[in-house]
């Protein structure tokens, strides 16, 4: 057997030709999206992804503001930039792009977002909103990974999904989003510090891998015909992606989202998806 791919750049390019069309209908009733952030330091993958929703934004019509901070800049410099963009009548969303260097609290500076311009779906009042069910901007790697499994209608009611990872950006949210009514889903959740993941891994219908750990996911922990999604992003010693599933999973798995080319664009179509959904909603206001 081999895997089906789930084609994330294909899905994305579809999402942002949906979108281009009703951000020219936000512009012709005088609302015009503007998607700002917030990079701080040299990390080569952010710098990456902030080129990339640049680009995006491009596209779709969105217009840009980009903000950048040295290695070397104090909490309190990158908070006067947050607070910088609540204010901008420019600024209809925006991100603040993770992660921040070290000695940086990130926590925070996410609190400080203004929540009504919270583009990532990260600030505390928004997850909280998400915990009690209550519209709000969605966090977009877990939206993507959802997005992406419908749009090759991988069923998930019903369905067993192993999520194996705890982090801010897709770890926690997942399983929030993965049960609830509409999805219907049955989550465990695991992390590199699960006893025996091999076991979890083995009975799940859908495995989202995004441990960050190189090939952690082995084609023996995979059940033939299962969907597996490749999230988890580790650098080789050429600066290339290296991710949490072994190649020879596709030998066994019946769908596979690879890394690069899976969830990666689709995280980022998410993003412009709250942007336009945001401003969809200040003109209806
Ligand atoms: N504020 C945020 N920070 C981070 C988030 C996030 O959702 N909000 N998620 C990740 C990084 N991320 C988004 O910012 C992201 C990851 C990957 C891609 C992407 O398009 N990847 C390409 C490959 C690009 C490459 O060659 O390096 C792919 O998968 O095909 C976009 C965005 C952590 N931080």
């Amino acid at each position: 057997m081999t895997a089906q791919i789930l084609d994330g750049k294909a899905t994305a390019a579809e999402i942002k030709s949906e979108l281009a069309a009703r951000v020219a209908a936000l512009k012709a009733r005088g609302f015009r999206p503007g998607l700002g952030t917030v990079l701080v330091g040299d990390d080569v993958g952010s710098r990456k992804y902030v080129a990339g929703k640049h680009r995006d934004c491009a596209e779709v019509g969105i217009a840009s503001l980009q903000r950048e901070l040295p290695e070397t800049a104090t909490q309190e410099e990158i908070e006067a930039v947050v607070r910088e963009l609540n204010e901008n009548p420019e600024c209809t969303g925006y991100i603040v792009q993770l992660p921040l260097p070290k000695g940086i609290d990130e926590n925070r500076v996410l609190e400080l977002i203004d929540p009504a311009k919270d583009a990532d779906g990260l600030h505390p009042t928004n997850l909280g909103r998400l915990v009690l069910n209550e519209p709000a901007p969605l966090p977009c790697t877990p939206n993507g990974v959802i997005r992406l499994l419908r749009r090759y209608e991988v069923e998930l009611n019903g369905a067993h999904v192993v999520v194996v990872g705890r982090g801010t950006t897709i770890g926690r949210s997942l399983p929030l989003m993965l049960t609830r009514r509409s999805e219907n889903s049955t989550v465990t959740q695991c992390h590199t510090g699960t006893r025996d993941l091999s076991s979890h891994l083995r009975q799940a219908d859908i495995i989202v891998a995004a441990a960050g750990s190189a090939h952690l996911v082995r084609p023996e922990d995979v059940k033939p015909g299962a969907a597996v999604l490749d999230v988890g992003v580790s650098r080789d010693g050429n600066g290339k992606i290296v991710g949490d599933v072994h190649p020879d999973v596709a030998q066994v798995a019946g769908r596979l989202s690879p890394n690069p080319g899976g969830v990666g664009p689709m995280t980022r179509a998410m993003l412009l998806v709250n942007v336009v959904e945001a401003a969809e909603q200040a003109a209806a206001d």
